[in-house]
């Protein structure tokens, strides 16, 4: 009973029907019914009727605004295909994080790192965009290129230092070049503590960026740092607000065929390089086509190169194409593509002229073994030669520039600290260039010659020179003077691999405790300066020390060179003068002739030595030796033909062959001269200089050589050089004849031998030997 009755009453129960669909495709799905319910249903007429004439107006009015901002001049859609990507331009003072906001968005777009931001980066952001990011140069022909290809401006503003001429540069270049869409970007925000002023900062920059622009302009803010990177959540909001961004096509550019160009090559024939460095260079030039159509003999122009024609034109493949068009929602992660040649993105990085291939450094790594481990490792195999000279390379401890930087170098192949001293005394030397400031020179000198005033003032006016010169050369980055005065502090920012650095500095350049040492160790080398005067050649050239000697001598003698001068009087200058100048000569013998040239050396030793005596003794013994000796030696040691020696000469002594009767005095020494008379003026001038001892045994020699037998009389002839001018007439005509007759007897006889020896030797040589014969 209870059963039948049971399923009476669930026969009879209704269900509840379902709600119906508002909205989605089944909400499009009107059965008859509904139809026929929403016909019945009509709209209440006083519902949208006219309350006031004034709303009614203003109702109007929208509608027709709305009407006309829908209208515009038709455009011709001349691309075909998959769209190329948009090009976002990253712009800005310089270091406000530009390089950083491109790393991190592509960081945000394909989860790689960009090492360096070098050229375009193309990325696929998305099913139907790729972004190509451009970090524009800081000079303003870059700019103006920027601004010409940019679809979307990201000006980045830094906020601790407010507007930079460069946002308005760009945004008057953007404005002449059709106003592509932009967008402002705060950044160093966190720089700000105060959360007022912070609040305060952003409502200016916001107001004055949209007097600037536009009332509403986007101005961005990216809050900080974490770990050096701006924040994922600033990143993926800043993504969003790019991704909505719709971009108009600029009539200009949608009329004009231009590329971006992402990577270029140097396809020029390796032979025509060869024969002509700078010979014409075919290049190819990779990027997206963008505007109209292109083809080949078009006039190009490339940005900074200047104008030329195409001489062909390829598609190739996309290397960064869009995704397929899957149904689902977003970009996998192998879609998320990327192609940054320029950049050295990837694995392969693009040149000039090659293709660099990045393997990591775990796969290359060479082992750095001992030898003995090395040798049990070998077991008896030869190394390979490439295996070789890479561990070569991983022993090497300096780079071959800073090799050079500590290198000199040396013109011939002499003892290092030679070749030093020599050009060190050849700059003391050169009056012109004494103010050549030379750390070695200043080193060497000041340890071991002491320091004569002449050389004190020297190094002075020097050391203030080069600062002085510095400053002006830093005076672009000088950021705050103090006070000019020279123990005021000073402090200086400075731009260093895109840091600053802010260096205190007094007065000179130096550290005020790097001075009082100086002063301490500038007071025991005065002390030293006397005790040992030769260890100037045994010293070393290290040129730490010879740093540190400049510093403390400078300082040393701005502080006490009074002193100094006092102790010094003129006798010990002079001296000092000449044993470098002489020692100077001596080196340039041994640097000219190599060891060799025994006379030189021991010339010059025997000048070192006498000088050494003369400091010891007392001034006035020395003061003529100075004048008369120095020269003299010179002239015995045969170095009077080094260049340098001319500069120690007295010019004073020195004939003027302007006067007739001095170049009278040497006309019958050439070939069409009269030798005969030659030989005779010769003789009296011998006489004439017999006073002079060392003069006398030079031609004293030389005539021995010529006369032979005739030697001792014609010694005895000469001395008395009135026997000779009185001589009688016919005796010398007789003799002249006498000659002239065995001469041409000896030209008969040997021809050739004559001329040469008139080429070789002296006319009155040339006498006695056709006497002889
Ligand atoms: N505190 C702070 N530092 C930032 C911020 N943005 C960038 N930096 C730092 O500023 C420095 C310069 O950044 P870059 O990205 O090299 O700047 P840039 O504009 O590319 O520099 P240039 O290419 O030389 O013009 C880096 O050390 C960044 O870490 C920021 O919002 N806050």
């Amino acid at each position: 009973m209870n059963t039948a009755a049971n399923s009476g009453a669930m026969e009879q129960q209704q269900h509840k029907a379902h709600r119906t669909r508002q909205s989605g495709s089944s909400a499009k799905k009107t059965t008859e019914s509904d139809r026929s319910k929403r016909d019945k249903k009509k709209p209440n007429p006083k519902a949208f009727g006219f309350s006031s004439s004034v709303k009614a107006k203003r109702s109007q009015m929208r509608a027709s605004e709305k009407e006309q901002r829908r209208l515009h001049i038709p455009t011709i859609d001349r691309s075909y295909g998959e769209p190329p990507p948009y090009v976002v331009v990253v712009q800005g003072p310089p270091q406000v994080g530009k390089s950083l906001l491109i790393k991190c968005l592509i960081k945000h777009y394909t989860k790689h790192k960009v090492p360096e931001v070098r050229g375009p980066i193309t990325v696929v952001s998305g099913k139907k965009r790729r972004l190509q990011f451009v970090e524009c140069p800081n000079d303003i022909n870059g700019m103006i290129d920027c601004a010409k290809i940019a679809d979307l401006a990201l000006l980045l503003i830094d906020a601790s230092h407010g507007f930079e001429m460069e946002t308005f540069e760009f945004l008057n270049l953007m404005q002449n070049h059709g106003l592509p869409k932009f967008m402002g970007v705060l950044t160093h925000l966190d720089k700000f503590k105060d959360k007022k002023k912070l609040r305060k900062m952003k409502q200016h920059l916001k107001h004055r960026f949209w007097t600037e622009t536009y009332h509403g302009a986007k101005l961005f803010k990216l809050s900080g740092l974490i770990h050096g990177q701006y924040t994922k959540t600033d990143i993926c909001n800043l993504t969003k607000f790019i991704s909505v961004i719709k971009f108009p096509s600029l009539h200009w550019r949608t009329s004009h065929p231009y590329v971006v160009v992402d990577r270029f090559e140097d396809v020029t024939p390796p032979e025509r390089l060869h024969m002509n460095n700078k010979c014409e260079r075919n290049i190819t030039i990779y990027g997206y086509l963008r505007g109209c159509n292109l083809k080949k003999g078009t006039k190009v122009h490339i940005a900074g190169v200047g104008d030329y024609s195409l001489s062909g034109v390829t598609g190739l493949a996309d290397p960064c194409p869009l995704p397929s068009a899957a149904k689902k929602k977003g970009l996998r992660n192998k879609e998320k593509l990327f192609y940054a040649p320029m950049s050295g993105l990837g694995d392969l990085l693009y040149d000039k002229d090659a293709v660099y291939i990045n393997i990591n450094d775990h796969f290359v790594q060479f082992s750095n073994m001992d030898d003995e481990n090395g040798k049990s490792n070998c077991r008896g195999k030869a190394q390979d030669f490439g295996e070789t000279l890479v561990k070569s390379l991983q022993n090497t401890k300096y780079s071959i520039d800073e090799k050079l930087e500590k290198s000199f170098i040396s013109v011939f192949s002499q003892k290092p600290n030679i070749s030093s001293d020599a050009t060190n005394n050849a700059k003391y030397m050169d009056d012109d260039t004494k103010y050549t400031h030379d750390k070695q020179y200043q080193t060497e000198e000041a340890t071991a010659d002491g320091l004569s005033e002449k050389r004190v003032a020297v190094e002075m006016d020097d050391s203030k020179c080069s600062d002085e010169d510095a400053d002006i050369k830093r005076g672009e980055i000088l950021k705050s003077v103090s006070d000019s005065d020279e123990d005021s502090f000073v402090e200086r920012v400075e731009f260093n691999d895109g840091k600053h650095f802010r260096k205190a500095i007094f007065g000179y350049g130096v550290d005020s405790g790097d001075r009082k040492d100086s002063y301490e160790e500038g007071d025991d080398d005065d002390g030293d300066e006397g005790e040992d005067d030769d260890s100037d050649e045994g010293e070393d050239d290290d040129s730490d020390e010879g740093e540190d000697d400049n510093n403390y001598n400078v300082d040393n003698h701005l502080s006490s060179g009074t002193e100094e001068r006092e102790d010094n009087d003129d006798m010990e200058n002079e001296l000092k003068l000449t044993k470098s100048s002489l020692r100077r000569c001596a080196n340039l013998i041994q640097l000219v002739y190599g060891k060799s040239t025994s006379t030189s050396e021991t010339s010059s030793k025997e000048v070192q030595d006498s000088i050494e005596g003369e400091e010891s003794d007392e001034d006035e013994f020395f003061k003529p030796k100075v004048e008369g000796n120095k020269l003299r030696e010179g002239l015995d040691s045969g170095i009077v033909n080094t260049d340098d020696c001319s500069k120690i000469k007295s010019y004073g002594d020195l004939k003027s062959w302007k006067q007739e009767e001095v170049y009278e005095s040497i006309r019958d020494r050439f070939v069409t001269g009269d030798w005969s008379k030659a030989a005779q003026r010769n003789q009296v001038s011998k006489g004439k200089s017999e006073d002079d001892d060392s003069d006398d045994a030079v031609y004293g020699d030389y005539e021995d050589l010529e006369t032979g037998e005739k030697k001792e009389g014609q010694r005895k002839d000469n001395s008395g050089c009135e026997g000779i001018e009185n001589e009688d007439e016919s005796a010398v005509e007789e003799r002249r004849l006498k000659k002239l007759s065995l001469r041409a007897k000896f030209d008969v006889q040997y021809p050739f031998v004559l001329t040469n020896t008139i080429g070789m030797h002296h006319p009155s040589s040339v006498d006695s030997f056709a006497e002889r014969h």
